[in-house]
């Protein structure tokens, strides 16, 4: 099933749960507004190359869009739009004010220079510069983009509008953006898990992990859970997969990673199929890279006990249905990966203030929030008799509808 189609169904079964009017849930499902655009850019080399970009933006109700943007050769429409929905139901579980939306350009950074990057980064933001703004739309990092992208886009916005740091996030510190954003989806991750096990009476020291994807979020969760005694067995990033039963020595593979840009030839374990990672023996299963990864063909297979979507929509409703019925735990990605957007959202109120916090203030703050939402996720699955993704999906609905209906949706 496509990324969209799964999102929608998530979406149609909480809103049946919730016994939504199904007027209201079809407005809910249809975006606000999609913006394609072309993007022709010189190469290095003198020529010519066209790229499409996408920011879509899926609903607003709650305040400002808010999501990422992806730079992916499988970034396509569906998937976008698959995404931004997940935001604008993300947002509302963490209870900050934003509605949702997510953006992406279907390309390889990895074959791109640093300057066609930059010259990319540029033309996407002239195209969409007068849609996205800091009360409106207000991008951010996701695969494939960092702070750097943030850095351009500001500066592209700015030339049109005015020097406006609030109107994208995960920027760099030296351009006011918030200490603890660039490791706050991971840490998420971290406070979400610790949250998750303590309901089975378990905490992440001498627990074993899988993490897949070793980018932003995968090495922090991975560099995170380390310190806390957890024991990081398994490990992948595109170029392969890495395994110690002994537990990884996580500082060192970042050393490793940040000196050779990937996990290939480290001497602290062994190489492994990357597709072995998600089946391999662990107790804590974290897909930190693309969706649609745990699906029939492997769900049967998978030996973890929890599953923490750090990625979005990682498990597909199939996958999801193999892997409920054997028991497996999911903490879902509109939960379980919110760590990011909430600081993002600390990141923004910090640039409109004008005053910037320490790193202790947001991260508190940080794991008062997931905490927070846990326990409302796990009222909603007592109230509706259902799993953790429908009590995060009846939660998020809930207050988007509600705040759908105040503002009049109906005149
Ligand atoms: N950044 C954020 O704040 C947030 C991100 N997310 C989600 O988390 C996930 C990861 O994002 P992020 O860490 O930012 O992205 P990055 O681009 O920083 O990292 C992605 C990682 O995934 C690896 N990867 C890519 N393709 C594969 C593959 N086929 N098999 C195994 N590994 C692969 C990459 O490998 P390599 O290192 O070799 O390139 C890289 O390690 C995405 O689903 C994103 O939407 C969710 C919330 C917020
Ligand atoms: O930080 C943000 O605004 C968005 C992060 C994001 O894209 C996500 O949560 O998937």
């Amino acid at each position: 099933m496509n990324a969209l189609a799964a999102t929608n169904r998530n979406f149609r079964l909480a809103s049946r749960l919730l016994g939504l009017d199904s007027k209201l849930e079809k407005s809910l499902l249809i975006p606000f507004r999609e913006i394609k655009v072309e993007c022709t850019i010189p190469k290095d080399d003198g020529t010519l190359a066209t790229y499409v970009g996408f920011r879509i933006q899926h609903d607003n109700a709650r305040g400002p869009m808010k999501g990422g943007i992806r730079y992916h050769p499988e970034v396509e429409p569906d998937e976008v739009n698959a995404l931004a929905q997940l935001m604008t139901w993300k947002t509302a579980v963490a209870d900050i004010p934003y509605g949702g939306a997510k953006g992406g350009i279907g390309c390889n950074p990895r074959d791109l220079s640093k300057s066609e990057l930059e010259r990319l980064t540029r033309v996407f933001t002239q195209k969409i510069h007068d849609l996205i703004g800091i009360h409106t739309d207000v991008p951010a990092p996701d695969m494939g983009t960092n702070a750097q992208t943030m850095a351009w886009i500001l500066d592209e916005y700015s030339k049109f509008h005015g020097h406006s740091p609030a109107v994208v996030t995960g920027k760099p510190i030296d351009l006011g953006g918030s200490l603890g954003r660039e490791a706050a989806t991971g840490r998420g991750v971290v406070y979400a898990t610790e949250a998750l096990l303590a309901e089975y009476g378990k905490s992440i020291k001498g627990m074993t992990f899988g993490i897949q994807g070793f980018g932003n979020v995968g090495s922090w969760a991975s560099r995170l859970i380390h310190e806390k005694g957890g024991k990081v067995i398994a490990v992948s990033d595109i170029t392969g997969a890495l395994k110690n039963t002994n537990g990884i020595d996580i500082p060192e593979l970042l050393k490793h990673k940040e000196a050779t840009g990937s996990l290939k030839s480290f001497n602290g374990g062994d190489s492994m199929d990357p597709n072995e990672l998600l089946v391999h023996e662990c107790d804590v299963l974290i897909p930190c890279a693309l969706g649609g990864v745990l699906n029939r063909e492997n769900a049967a297979d998978v030996k973890a006990k929890f599953i923490i979507e750090a990625a979005n929509h990682p498990t597909d409703p199939e996958a999801d249905e193999i892997l409920s019925k054997k028991g497996v735990i999911i903490l879902p990605d509109i939960y379980a990966n919110a760590g990011g957007v909430t600081v993002s959202y600390f990141e923004w109120v910090q640039n409109i203030q004008g005053f910037m916090w320490d790193e202790e203030k947001v991260n508190q703050e940080l794991k008062k929030y997931m905490t927070k939402a846990f326990h409302n996720i796990k009222n909603m699955c007592q109230s509706h008799d259902c799993n953790l993704r429908m009590g995060a999906f009846t939660l998020g609905v809930n207050r988007v509808a509600r705040a759908t209906i105040l503002r009049g949706w109906e005149a």
